[in-house]
């Protein structure tokens, strides 16, 4: 079968990677930028031994899509930097609330004291979700923070899921749908009357899934065992994230894949003997074509020939992330961790800060990693500030919370315009609906990719296998 991928993302090359190894070639991926990757860029300063992540940095070795991932990067024969369970990045995260820098809670203990930003020992919340009546939610969806709002209390809401999920994808979390973190609890809650309630009685029935069941019943991968027995929290790759990407692409073309940069895609149609899609200026035919772009990227393509799936994929919306890297000389931090989240009901125009040298050595500098904008983009940056503004707003909130006088030594600032999608609330619905319009149309097409399945790098590449599994 001639296949066709569109985007040299993870998404894209996992797809590629995942074709090749099921159906062999003749393939081709094409990719718009003279670069693969997409989001995941690694800047390496040799000069000063230390790397700018404009994207993301750690994976976490979580469940089966972690397993997925570790296979992956075991047969690229990749270098990893884990990050144990012990490691203080991986114990401590904190939030800038109420003027001040509050560690969160990483264990049981830590649910029974009064831990600001909080004014109630955390198990108040649990005993709110036991003693209230469940809400039916006819629509079946609703949004995460009216659930946890509802179960456990406004002060869960503000200051521990709505900063949550602007550390995973920079939303607003009264838009994002419950279904995007919290499927199985809010299942629990709608069928068992209470989020406790449930996952106790489920216990009791032991009718949670079987582990064995799924993609490694016959065996999971080595490096996915050594992560459980060493308790991996999460891991980096040596050189960078975008180690990953370049390594696919060079597993892929010596193994004559044919990987094709700077070549757009530019409009996609579909007809009796499979597809043709328009590569710059050249007319192309495939049997099959495997879209790894972003939705709102893959609408225009389909637009004249299929207005309504176009009109579909342009609801589920993106948002705009400025991305700061900075180096200061020495070790500046008083207190190390992954890094801090500022929640939402602050109203402080950065989302969070990475410290990146407290995940890895970076040459005895310190780096951090600042996020601003996100739902919020257009609020502090819509009047589009200078270079110097947008890195001014930057130094001077990572310089008052975090007490560093210094003035970075170096710096970049990356605007990733419609970088994460949102998934608000119907997005499964909405993504049915797209993949039944496909199947309906008997459209010779497949979707993966941060806009449909889950927006990390483990969701994007278990979309891509899938995906390439489901195809006949
Ligand atoms: C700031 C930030 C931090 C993140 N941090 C983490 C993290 O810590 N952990 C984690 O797991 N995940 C993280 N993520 C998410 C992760 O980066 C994404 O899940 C992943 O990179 C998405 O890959 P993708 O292939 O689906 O999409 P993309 O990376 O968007 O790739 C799509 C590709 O398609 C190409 N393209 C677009 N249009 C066309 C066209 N018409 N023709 C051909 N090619 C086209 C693009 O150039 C691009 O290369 C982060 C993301 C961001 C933005
Ligand atoms: C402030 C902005 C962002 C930070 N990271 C991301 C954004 C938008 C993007 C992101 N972070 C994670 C993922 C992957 C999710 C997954 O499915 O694995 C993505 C796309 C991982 C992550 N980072 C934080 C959390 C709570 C998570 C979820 C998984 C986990 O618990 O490890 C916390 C966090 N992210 C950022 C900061 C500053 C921060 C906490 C201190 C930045």
């Amino acid at each position: 079968m001639k296949t066709a991928v569109l985007g040299a993302g993870l998404s894209g090359l996992s797809a590629g990677y995942y074709l090749l190894r099921r159906f062999g070639k003749p393939l081709t991926i094409y990719e718009a930028l003279p670069r693969v990757g997409g989001w995941v860029r690694s800047e390496n300063r040799k000069d000063g031994n230390f790397i700018f992540e404009s994207g993301p940095r750690t994976i976490r070795p979580v469940g089966e899509a972690g397993a997925n991932t570790l296979e992956l990067v075991e047969e690229l024969k990749l270098a990893v930097k884990p990050i144990p369970r012990s490691h203080v990045a991986a114990r401590n995260r904190m939030l800038y609330a109420k003027g001040q820098l509050c560690l969160l809670p990483n264990g049981p203990k830590g649910l029974f004291g009064v831990l600001p930003p909080f004014t109630k020992p955390l198990y108040k919340a649990l005993l709110r979700d036991l003693f209230t009546k469940s809400t039916p939610v006819k629509t079946g969806d609703e949004s995460i923070y009216s659930f946890v709002e509802r179960r456990f209390g406004k002060e869960i809401a503000d200051y521990a899921i709505s900063p949550m999920i602007c550390g995973i994808c920079a939303g607003n979390a009264q838009e994002i749908s419950v279904r995007f973190l919290m499927e199985g609890l809010f299942e629990k809650e709608q069928k068992y009357g209470g989020v406790l309630k449930g996952t106790l009685y489920a216990l009791f029935q032991n009718k949670e899934k079987d582990s064995k069941e799924g993609l490694f019943a016959q065996g999971q991968p080595k490096l996915y065992t050594q992560a459980l027995q060493e308790k991996w929290a999460m891991y980096g790759l040596q050189g960078g994230l975008e180690i990953l990407p370049r390594t696919m692409r060079k597993y892929l073309v010596e193994r004559d894949v044919n990987v094709q940069l700077s070549n757009e895609c530019r409009n996609l149609s579909f007809n009796s003997s499979g597809a043709q899609m328009t590569i710059k200026d050249a007319e192309v035919p495939v049997e099959h074509v495997v879209s790894a772009l972003p939705a709102h990227k893959l609408a225009p393509l389909v637009k004249q020939q299929h207005p309504s799936l176009c009109a579909e994929l342009l609801e589920i919306p993106y948002v705009d992330v400025v991305v700061v890297n900075l180096q200061f000389q020495g070790n500046l931090l008083k207190q190390d961790g992954f890094g801090l989240l500022v929640p939402p009901v602050e109203k402080l125009p950065i989302l969070g800060v990475i410290f990146d040298s407290c995940c890895f050595d970076m040459g005895g500098n310190t780096i951090l990693t600042v996020m601003m904008g996100g739902h919020w983009f257009e609020q502090w940056f819509g009047n589009r500030p200078s270079q110097k503004q947008i890195l001014d707003l930057a130094t001077s909130h990572v310089q008052k919370i975090l007490q560093i006088s210094e003035e970075p030594k170096f710096s970049r600032i990356h605007t990733l315009h419609k970088c994460i999608p949102q998934y608000t609330v119907g997005h499964k619905r909405r993504v049915e609906s797209i993949r039944n319009y496909i199947k309906f149309f008997k459209l010779p097409l497949s979707l993966c990719g941060a806009a449909y399945d889950g927006v990390g790098i483990n969701d994007v590449i278990l979309s891509a296998r899938r995906q390439v599994e489901a195809m006949q």
